[in-house]
């Protein structure tokens, strides 16, 4: 028996955890039809499989039609989820894990014009900034048919076999009632501490009331909204103590923060550049002051943290979500004293971005990630062993030679510069953007266990290639940035690039032009503007960084808002002409035949990448395929394989930018689904 603090059970009332580490609820956005079916299914039992102790399924599954779900989460208040739920739960004992699902009403956090379009409700009037509805004034006949609603919900849960339930209390409409900026009714649920919490205390006897008292109910909860007029870490301690108390609630999931508005909610959940486990003394003090069994997850992202928090006793079960997300074997690895093949969570939040995007959630460095059901997470060896030649090692490149080293080929990777990592190495230049560089030096590691041949400082040609004997080639050269949006003008202007390189200078009254709407222009910005340089970033899309979402644009304002920056948006950049010292830039607008000029010293093109494809189109003739796509098999996570020249040597293959400017995610799951079956 290990005597690792993470690998020991926790006894939960009757439930035995079998060690230390658990996945917090949250929602990848991937049921169908509001049901838990195959896709989430197979996401949650592989992390049982790997040994996960506790799943903490559904973010914020709905008890109620007037709670519409945003990210596509789970329908607590339909029937038909028990049969969908009982069969996940299943499957994850099978495996030994224990299975909760969180359960909530959104109040006033969702739209109402989602679902069927009832009014949503809150204790107040006022609009919550993330869904931008404004809810309707919850009346009393609401408040007792959500109680029921509630209990509804908890008892469709146990008949589904789950090993118990949170209720989402940070946010949603538990919370909504004990905030002050959320809550201004007059009535019994409304004023004082106990009267605000009411409505909390009537839901948490009705489920018990139906479930009984061995059915396991947290809380999910915030101790502190840390926001002006909000409710203080004081009124969060003595809320723990009254739940406490009651005798109601057998743990507690303790978060710190709000959720309402962007950098609330980047607080809450932090991001790469910001510190690790900032809430875990937090945490800890509620633990200690109130004896509760304590969950709790932010940025913890690492074993040796996740160690700590245990080991110190300032937790019970620590919560790693992300990197769940980023490794869903890691408990297994952890078992098998393999930490250093855990894959990391670089806090990329693009998994977050993306469900905010209206999409899925996807692991910017894991793509089998949400794809469990046709992208395995471990690589089979091949059947036949071959040489894989690969050019370029920016994350595609490298993302190709580890998952051929693990199928056991022989891989030679020729990398131009005298280090891989391609852009990624760009975007690591920031300080705050650092832990981006795992996404390569994690592969290399892997890559270097399995003795890939890397030749740096090799410029790859035809003949450079062709000399290696290949199987199969792999085109991942990426691609250089694509200024050339002016026509006339354009050796006037630099890319975001030649910034973050430090091969330009910034100049100090500086126009960016974003046509892409990307991290590019932003670090750039970021850059440029840290010198005390004017900037002005201009884009001709309706809002500005529209691929940049939620959280991952609170760094960014928070350091541009303060410094002298402005943003104009629905414009574009029509010239640039140099005038004495200074440029020239007229802009005009899709919207009508308008010109404005800038008079600045430098200006900035962030418009994607070309790619660098002169190579591909060289060996193309001389491959055994025509580079054709069979868009089924990609679809399916099968490789394109179309043969049209059968008696030549070798296969070729372009992924990542080398195709189209794109972005890492794509970058590494075109290789992963290409390589996985070479
Ligand atoms: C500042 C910045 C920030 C970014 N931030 C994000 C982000 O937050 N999220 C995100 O998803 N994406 C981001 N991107 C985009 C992302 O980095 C790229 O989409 C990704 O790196 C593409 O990967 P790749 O391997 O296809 O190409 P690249 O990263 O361009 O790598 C190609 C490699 O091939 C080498 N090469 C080229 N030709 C040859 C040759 N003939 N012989 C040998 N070697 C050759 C190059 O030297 C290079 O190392 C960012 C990009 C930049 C510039
Ligand atoms: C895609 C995604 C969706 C989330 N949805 C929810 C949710 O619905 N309810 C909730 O309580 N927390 C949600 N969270 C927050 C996580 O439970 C967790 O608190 C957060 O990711 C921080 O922990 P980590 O650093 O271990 O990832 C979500 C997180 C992610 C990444």
């Amino acid at each position: 028996m290990s005597n690792d603090p993470l690998l020991q059970p926790f006894q939960l009332k009757h439930l035995t955890l079998r060690n230390r580490i658990m996945i917090t609820s949250h929602e990848p956005a991937y049921p169908e039809d509001g049901m838990p079916k195959g896709r989430y299914r197979a996401y949650h039992v592989e992390r049982a499989k790997a040994g996960v102790a506790l799943t903490m399924t559904a973010g914020s599954a709905s008890v109620a039609r007037d709670s519409p779900p945003v990210f596509n989460n789970i329908l607590a208040w339909k029937d038909e989820v028990v049969g969908w739920m009982k069969q996940m739960v299943d499957e994850c004992h099978d495996h030994g894990a224990a299975v909760m699902i969180q359960l909530t009403h959104l109040g006033r956090r969702t739209r109402w014009d989602k679902a069927d379009w009832l009014p949503i409700v809150a204790p107040c009037h006022e609009r919550e900034a993330a869904h931008r509805a404004f809810p309707k004034r919850i009346e009393d006949w609401d408040i007792a048919r959500i109680i029921e609603d509630f209990a509804d919900a908890a008892e469709r849960m146990k008949a589904a076999g789950v090993d118990g339930i949170e209720l989402e209390a940070y946010g949603h409409l538990l919370e909504q009632f004990w905030s002050p900026l959320t809550n201004d009714l007059d009535n019994d649920y409304g004023g004082s501490l106990d009267n605000r919490l009411r409505f909390t205390f009537d839901v948490l006897r009705a489920i018990r009331a139906r479930c009984g008292q061995d059915f396991i109910v947290g809380l999910r909860y915030t101790g502190d909204q840390c926001q002006p007029g909000g409710m203080t870490a004081a009124e969060g301690m003595e809320i723990s103590h009254k739940l406490k108390a009651s005798g109601l609630v057998d743990f507690l999931n303790v978060v710190r923060g709000a959720i309402d508005t962007d950098p609330a909610l980047t607080d809450l959940i932090p991001i790469q550049g910001m510190k690790n486990a900032p809430h875990l003394d937090f945490a800890g003090k509620i633990r200690a002051a109130t004896g509760f069994p304590t969950f709790h997850a932010a940025k913890i992202p690492d074993v040796a943290t996740a160690r700590h928090a245990i080991a110190s006793g300032k937790l019970d079960m620590v919560g790693m979500t992300r990197a769940h997300m980023a490794d869903p074997h890691l408990v297994r690895k952890v078992i098998e004293g393999r930490e250093d093949d855990i894959r990391p969570c670089v806090g990329a939040n693009y998994c977050l971005d993306r469900i905010y995007q209206g999409g899925l959630a996807f692991c910017l460095h894991n793509p089998a990630t949400g794809r469990e059901e046709t992208i395995p997470h471990s690589i089979a060896p091949a059947a036949v062993k071959k040489r894989i030649t690969i050019v370029g090692a920016g994350p595609a490149g490298v993302e190709a030679a580890r998952v051929a080293a693990e199928r056991g080929h022989a891989v030679t990777v020729f990398e131009a510069a005298d280090q891989p990592g391609g852009q990624i190495r760009l975007t690591a230049q920031d300080e705050r953007r650092r832990e981006m560089i795992s996404i390569i030096a994690w592969r290399m590691a892997q890559c270097e266990k399995r003795g890939v041949s890397f030749r740096f400082n090799t410029f790859a040609e035809a003949e450079t290639v062709l000399d290696t004997n290949p199987d199969e080639v792999i085109i991942a050269t990426g691609g250089l940035p694509h200024t050339a949006v002016l026509g006339a003008g354009n050796d006037l202007v630099h890319s975001a690039w030649d910034i973050l390189s430090g091969d330009v200078k910034p100049g100090s009254n500086v126009l960016i032009f974003d046509d892409a709407g990307d991290h590019a222009a932003l670090q750039a910005a970021d850059l440029v503007s840290a010198t005390g340089a004017a900037v002005e970033i201009v884009t001709p899309d309706r809002s500005f960084a529209p691929e940049i979402m939620a959280m991952n644009l609170v760094p960014y304002m928070r350091n541009l808002q303060k410094r002298n920056t402005t943003f104009t948006v629905t414009w574009r950049l029509m010239s640039v002409a140099r005038e004495g010292n200074q440029l020239r830039a007229v802009l005009g607008s899709d919207y009508g035949d308008v010109r404005r000029e800038r008079l600045v010293d430098q200006v900035i093109v962030n418009h994607g990448t070309r790619p660098l494809d002169d190579l591909y189109f060289e060996l193309k003739p001389q491959s055994r395929n025509l580079g054709e796509v069979d868009y089924d098999a990609l679809a399916e996570g099968r490789s394109q394989q179309v043969v049209r020249n059968p008696g030549a040597g070798f296969r070729l293959f372009r992924i990542g930018d080398a195709v189209s400017a794109r972005n890492t995610h794509a970058a590494i799951y075109d290789a992963l689904r290409l390589v996985k079956d070479l």
